[in-house]
């Protein structure tokens, strides 16, 4: 087999014709035929579609009409605020950002530690056995209260009163809607803000105000637990800040919640506050964000994978995003969205090593970078869906009836490979539950024998695909020597992703390899 076509897609798309890119046959020479099963083709995505990430990543980065602010915003996630010492260091974080350009940063917050997990298990504990315990909560927080010298009745303790009712109600009602979970889970960021803000005012003399998100303007749809923030909230966040916060105001603003236009809390989805922090600062035109965590920026793989993994002073927009949509947990993937649209430079720091540059996300890299991978990343127990037609129907219908069952799922889907009537693609176990399998299943023998296969991972490249001779060369020769069959390989649409499946169970190993082999003289 000389010729091959290659792609990855997230986005809604059409099928367009089996493009098939020839890749010389040398590249191959020293791997095994059975290495890999499955090929992908090529897919354009679709003019007109709905995706906010199409608009995104196919224009021209937006200038904001109204005056740029030369306001920084600057979140902390969750890592960064462990506890109250943790408080007081990011304190000291917020006060160097006011020196150094003479204004009050926009400062955004997510839960303390691990609170938003402690908040579910919590929803869970009451639904499932009927106890309501908030001990590890209010302990996290009174605790904060306590070293920060704060009064807990006045700023946690009517919070926790109605985290404790609603737990009650979960209990009796026995019922934990995503509506709820998102109500639920909503008290991590109220608490943090309102314990910071009141440390900054108290103990730093900073003119410092709680916001929760949703009285800035942030308004999502009601897809609960993973919302979309609306386009309309630019606009009203714009407003509402120009009302509320001062010009001499130091505003700590709740990340990841939202309301919907019913008045319900909604959440952007995990580690969602970057998207809220990236949202900000698109909104009022500031000159950049900064998303604090526990390591110096974003690195070449996941450090708890391979711990001498490198930092990764600059990547594009559409890296950054590639990298996260695949399983790179340092950023949330669609937080790279409204930066880019407005053409704000996202910078990732190390509230743990605040000299460290950390990495730098703009639109267009100055320098070609020597080495082909920018990064490498990790997304674990995918399933894979193998589906073959059992109609008489051409390639156009058969892909256009199977993307109408994903598409009114609300499925999406990772990587795809096709032929005329058979298609292997991978679904993220985390965006359906067991009811969305069974019917997507119902739904496609309809049409196609399928075969679900669970337990599959997906290894990324993000890198130059100019050079994907060389990198899938390299990468196969890694693979073959370590005995790692590649299930599928696929090729980004997007030109910046390279990506394999495997078994899960070969992950960590295949990561390692490859890390060896791109980053090895870094
Ligand atoms: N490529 C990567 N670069 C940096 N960190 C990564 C990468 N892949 C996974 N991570 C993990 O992401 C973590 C930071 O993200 P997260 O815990 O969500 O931060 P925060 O809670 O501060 O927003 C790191 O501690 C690291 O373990
Ligand atoms: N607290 C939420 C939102 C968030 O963004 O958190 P972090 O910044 O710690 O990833 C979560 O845990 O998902």
């Amino acid at each position: 087999m000389s010729t091959y076509g290659f792609l990855t897609t997230h986005h809604p798309f059409e099928v367009k014709t089996h493009k098939l890119k020839m890749v010389p046959k040398q590249s191959f020479l020293q791997v095994p035929k059975t290495h890999f099963r499955r090929w992908a083709c090529s897919v354009t995505p679709k003019s007109n579609t709905q995706s906010p990430l199409r608009e995104v990543f196919s224009s021209e980065p937006k200038q904001p009409s109204y005056q740029k602010l030369d306001r920084v915003v600057c979140k902390f996630g969750g890592s960064s605020l462990a506890d109250a010492g943790r408080l007081k260091e990011v304190g000291k974080l917020v006060r160097m950002q006011l020196e150094k350009t003479q204004r009050y940063p926009v400062v955004v917050l997510s839960a303390m530690g691990t609170t938003t997990n402690e908040l579910l298990q919590a929803g869970e504990l009451a639904l499932k056995e009927g106890i309501v315990d908030i001990s590890s909560i209010r302990k996290r927080a009174y605790q904060a209260c306590e070293e920060l010298h704060l009064s807990k009745e006045d700023l946690v303790d009517p919070l926790l009163t109605t985290l404790d009712q609603l737990l009650l109600g979960i209990k009796f009602i026995k019922e934990l809607s995503p509506r709820t979970k998102d109500y639920l889970v909503s008290f991590g960021e109220r608490l943090s803000v309102r314990i910071f803000a009141a440390y900054l005012r108290q103990s730093e003399g900073l003119p410092t105000e709680p916001f929760d998100a949703f009285d800035l303007g942030f308004v999502t749809n009601s897809h609960f637990t993973n919302a979309d923030l609306l386009e309309e909230s630019f606009s009203r966040i714009r407003d509402c800040f120009e009302r509320l916060v001062q010009q001499h105001t130091l505003a700590v603003v709740t990340g990841f919640i939202a309301k919907d236009k019913q008045g319900n809390i909604t959440t952007l989805g995990r580690g969602g506050s970057d998207l809220t922090a990236a949202a900000l600062g698109a909104a009022l035109g500031c000159s950049e964000v900064q998303v604090w965590k526990d390591v110096d920026g974003i690195l070449s793989t996941d450090p708890r994978i391979v711990s001498d993994a490198i930092p990764v002073p600059f990547v594009t927009f559409q890296e950054a995003f590639e990298m996260a949509y695949f399983g790179a947990k340092v950023l949330h993937p669609i937080a790279m969205q409204p930066a880019m649209r407005h053409n704000i430079p996202i910078r990732v720091k190390n509230s743990y090593n605040p000299e460290h540059p950390g990495t730098v996300i703009k639109s267009r890299r100055e320098h070609p970078s020597e080495n082909p991978v920018t990064a490498i990343s990790l997304k674990r127990k995918c399933h894979l869906v193998d589906i073959e037609s059992t109609r008489m129907l051409g390639a156009h219908g058969f892909l256009a009836e199977l993307f109408k069952v994903f598409g009114e799922r609300r499925v999406s889907i990772d990587v795809i490979a096709t032929s005329e009537v058979s298609v292997s693609l991978t679904l993220d176990p985390k965006a359906f539950d067991t009811r969305d399998k069974e019917e997507l299943e119902v739904e496609l023998s309809k049409i196609a024998s399928v075969q679900f296969s669970g337990e599959k991972a997906i290894i990324s490249l993000v890198s130059n695909v100019s050079r994907s001779t060389e990198i899938l060369a390299r990468a196969m020769q890694v693979l073959w020597k370590e005995n790692i069959d590649v299930e599928m390989i696929s090729q980004g649409a997007s030109k910046f992703n390279i990506s394999f499946i495997v078994e899960d169970t070969h992950a960590d190993a295949a990561v390692r390899a490859l890390h060896g082999e791109f980053f090895r003289h870094s």
